[in-house]
């Protein structure tokens, strides 16, 4: 038998829809070559500052800027962004960009990711420095209409963008993957600079001592 609905029942679906919450999911990508504390600081501050659902880590196959020099492999990078991010529920970790391979360009994930979860709003974390370089991103216009960009502030990196960056003010750490992997080479101490399961993966892997 079909059931007739009526217009209140209509009026009550109405509204239960309109007010259906979109979920809210931070992304960081990165090179994470190693991830260190200060990814984890600034994804967990965003994600509770902006009330959102879950913040996604997105490791790059291939960096777009061409400086960028990647001598460990995308698997060890995942193992390792994997290894940061276990103890904590709200972040999630995606190899949409190792699957896809060739140069990871984020209007390319993000269009991906729109067609699968149309329903989510997605919010692309990036630190001062990439917010300096955010006008050389590919197809940066029409990306900027998909996400909503939100800036941190990195020591030595101004707070101005030409685009609408949403700043979440975040304790500023000049840790850098550069200085995990300097100090490696170096022999000195990245205790404090990662987490413990990085810091055993990375030395038994015997990684960044050249
Ligand atoms: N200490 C930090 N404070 C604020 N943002 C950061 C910090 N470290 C990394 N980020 C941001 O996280 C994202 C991913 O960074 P990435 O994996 O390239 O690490 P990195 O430390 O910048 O690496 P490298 O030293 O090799 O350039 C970028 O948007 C970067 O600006
Ligand atoms: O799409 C682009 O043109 C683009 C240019 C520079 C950086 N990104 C993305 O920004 C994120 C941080 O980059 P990186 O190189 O600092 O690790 C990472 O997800 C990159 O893919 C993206």
């Amino acid at each position: 038998m079909v059931k007739t609905i009526t217009i209140p029942e209509i009026k009550v679906m109405a509204e239960l829809i309109t007010n259906m919450k979109h979920k809210r999911v931070g992304i960081l990508g990165g090179t994470f070559n190693p991830p260190h504390l200060g990814h984890l600081i600034i994804a967990e501050q965003v994600k509770s500052q902006l009330n959102l659902d879950e913040v996604m880590f997105i490791p790059d196959y291939q960096p777009p800027h061409i400086d960028k020099k990647t001598a460990i492999s995308a698997e060890k990078r995942l193992k390792m962004v994997k290894l940061s991010t276990m103890d904590e529920p709200g972040f999630k970790v995606s190899d949409i960009e190792l699957r896809r391979k060739g140069v990871s360009y984020t209007i390319d994930t993000i269009k991906e990711l729109k067609l699968k979860n149309p329903e989510v709003d997605y919010y692309f974390i990036i630190g001062g420095d990439m917010v300096e370089y955010l006008p050389k991103w590919h197809r940066i216009e029409e990306l900027i209409k998909l996400v909503k960009f939100v800036g941190v502030g990195r020591p030595g990196y101004r707070k101005e963008s030409k685009y609408p960056i949403m700043w979440v003010d975040v304790p500023m750490t000049d840790i850098s993957s550069t200085l995990v992997r300097r100090n490696v080479k170096q022999g000195c101490s990245i205790k404090y600079l990662v987490t413990p399961e990085v810091e055993n993966y990375i030395h038994e892997e015997g990684l960044y001592r050249e």
